[in-house]
């Protein structure tokens, strides 16, 4: 079945938590190099994608409306648009599959959430969006069921590695290269991020001459 994607993205200064491994330039390649990822899952899970930017952005493959108010305004706003049901998503989930999505808006309930670590929430199918509310930041998870429960709706809570993680924090960058086929690994590996593995734990290094480029 067709459903529409609303996906929040922020251009300019995003993934500020990973300052301390890229520079500013570098996090706004990687952010788009994650929504590349995120497009091409939610255009071959047969959506369609409408990306709700914070400043002007173009892309041939998605709508995109830029709306400068913060990430619930925004999202609130789209959401009061919609006449039929809605996926929210972010851009930030470089491992999403189409399959994943399509698990998702397969739901036999109301609405359907993914979890991020941390008590995020990383995406949100809701088949009456307009009853809907969003409640970004904190702990989103809890307050977004919250909000369901608000509304009266069924919920469907997904159990998925690839969608409950997303990337905020330089150990989050492990996953992608482990288990990430797609533009965000390649640009990792070509700014020459790689494992490493000491005393047991796996953590991500980037090599000195890769950095002076
Ligand atoms: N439209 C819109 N999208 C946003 C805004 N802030 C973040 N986003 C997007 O929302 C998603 C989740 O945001 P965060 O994980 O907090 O990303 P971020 O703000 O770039 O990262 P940090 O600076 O590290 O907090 C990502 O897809 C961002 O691109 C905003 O103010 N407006
Ligand atoms: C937007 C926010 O993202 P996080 O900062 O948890 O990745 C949330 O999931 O509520």
């Amino acid at each position: 079945m067709y459903f529409h994607a609303l996906i929040p993205f922020k251009p300019v200064n995003p993934k500020t938590r990973l300052s301390c491994v890229l520079s500013q330039e570098e996090r706004e390649a990687f952010a788009r190099a994650m929504l590349d990822d995120v497009i091409a899952a939610v255009l071959k899970s047969g959506c369609s994608a409408t990306l709700l930017c914070t400043s002007a952005f173009e892309r041939g493959d998605a709508l995109v409306a830029v709306r400068k108010e913060p990430l619930n305004e925004a999202i609130n706003w789209a959401l009061a648009q919609f006449h039929c049901p809605a996926l929210i998503i972010m851009a930030d989930l470089p491992l999403v599959r189409a399959g994943d999505i399509q698990r998702l808006v397969s739901t036999g309930k109301d609405m359907a959430i993914v979890p991020g670590r941390g008590g995020g929430t990383n995406a949100i199918f809701l088949k009456k969006p307009r009853c809907f509310r969003a409640d970004f930041y904190g702990a989103s998870f809890l307050d977004h069921m919250r909000i369901a429960e608000e509304c009266g709706f069924t919920v469907d809570v997904i159990d998925s590695f690839r969608m409950s993680t997303d990337m905020d924090e330089q150990e989050d960058l492990v996953e992608i290269l482990i288990h990430g086929k797609g533009k965000s690994r390649e640009y990792l590996e070509g700014l020459g991020f790689s494992l490493s593995i000491e005393k047991g734990r796996v953590s991500v290094k980037r090599s000195p001459h890769e950095e002076a480029l």
